[in-house]
């Protein structure tokens, strides 16, 4: 089957609420897509859309070119983590699993090859109603890779994490991937999708607003920007100013440098025998990189009560410009 998700106009609305404003946008195999947008956005709503939880009012949400429904062995077809928290407690973690497999004609070696995929060795013959949330999230993932399925969409799965978790998460997200599969995932904070995702999709009021490969967003927001660490700052100035750079001095010994590369920097300085103890261009982190993408439409961040999202609209390249947002 094909790994991939296809949404197309999707919309929905709960009473008042525009929750999906005409929503297209595809996540491709063998990358991890990225799902971000402040709260209320719309990212649950499109999960549960695709997974046939919510019916859209216009539009198509398609695994593999199929409607979920249509699917004969959906988790052979989607894996996905939507709510971690919606278990049967008094189950254990392994018999939550073998009556998910059953329902779904897979056995037991699966089971056991899930568990250990998700590090649930110790833990998966206690009942899941005393699982910490971290474990409740590795349950999740444990389900959704039952059926080992092309296509894994997983609501905040580093929700609950500590850090060891984060970093397991990370890899497995990766991994995934680096098979082929397309993995969507929503998050909160970048910092967790930082050299993780490959694709970004921020979404605005139940709009797409950019639709992004995330190294060049990264690489859009480090502009040329390269620091200088040298004890002849002056010298280094005057020299560097000469072919053409712009200079500005961050600190006693600090220059930041742009309009010359840091290859460059390093020859003009070599030639001359200006010392230096730090040549380094200057890479954005991914937070950076979306607080700039979001920074101009207000619209973006949706009605007040929508909460804590980021600022708004689309940068250069990637996607709706702000005036098309704040519509
Ligand atoms: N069942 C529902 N009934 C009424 N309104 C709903 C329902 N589900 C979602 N909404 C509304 O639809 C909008 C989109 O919600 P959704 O949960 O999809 O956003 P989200 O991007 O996942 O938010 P968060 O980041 O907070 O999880 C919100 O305004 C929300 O209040």
């Amino acid at each position: 089957m094909e790994a991939t998700i296809a949404v197309s106009g999707l919309r929905k609305r709960f009473g008042p609420t525009q929750a999906l404003d005409g929503l297209t946008f595809t996540v491709t195999p063998g990358q991890v897509t990225g799902f971000v947008g402040p709260n209320g956005a719309g990212k649950s709503t499109t999960m549960r859309v695709i997974l046939g939880l919510d019916a859209p009012d216009a539009g198509t949400a398609l695994i593999g070119g199929q409607q979920y429904r249509a699917l004969k062995r959906p988790l052979s077809h989607v894996g996905a983590l939507l709510d971690a928290a919606a278990l049967q407690p008094s189950r254990t973690a392994r018999n939550h699993l073998l009556w998910l497999a059953h329902s779904q004609g897979l056995g037991g070696k699966r089971v056991d090859e899930v568990v250990r995929l998700a590090g649930l060795e110790s833990a998966a013959r206690r009942r899941a109603g005393g699982y910490s949330l971290g474990m409740r999230q590795r349950l999740g993932i444990a389900a959704a890779m039952l059926g080992d399925p092309p296509v894994l969409m997983l609501d905040e799965p580093f929700n609950g994490l500590d850090p060891e978790g984060i970093v397991w998460m990370r890899g497995l997200l990766g991994s995934l991937a680096a098979q082929g599969r397309a993995v969507l995932v929503s998050s909160h904070l970048m910092s967790e999708l930082q050299d993780t995702a490959h694709h970004l999709l921020v979404l605005g009021r139940g709009r797409v607003i950019a639709d992004t490969s995330v190294r060049e967003l990264v690489a859009a927001a480090s502009g040329d920007r390269v620091t200088l660490r040298t004890s002849e700052r002056s010298t280094a100035m005057t020299l560097l100013a000469r072919a053409g750079a712009t200079v500005a001095a961050t600190d006693r010994d600090t220059l930041t440098v742009s309009g010359l590369a840091a290859e460059r920097i390093v020859e003009l300085l070599s030639a001359d025998g200006v010392p230096f103890s730090e040549v380094s261009a200057h890479r954005a982190t991914l937070e950076e990189a979306y607080m700039e993408l979001t920074r101009d439409a207000v619209e973006f961040r949706g009605a007040s009560s929508d909460g804590d999202g980021g600022g708004a609209g689309a940068g250069a390249g990637a996607g709706a410009s702000a005036e098309e947002v704040a519509r």
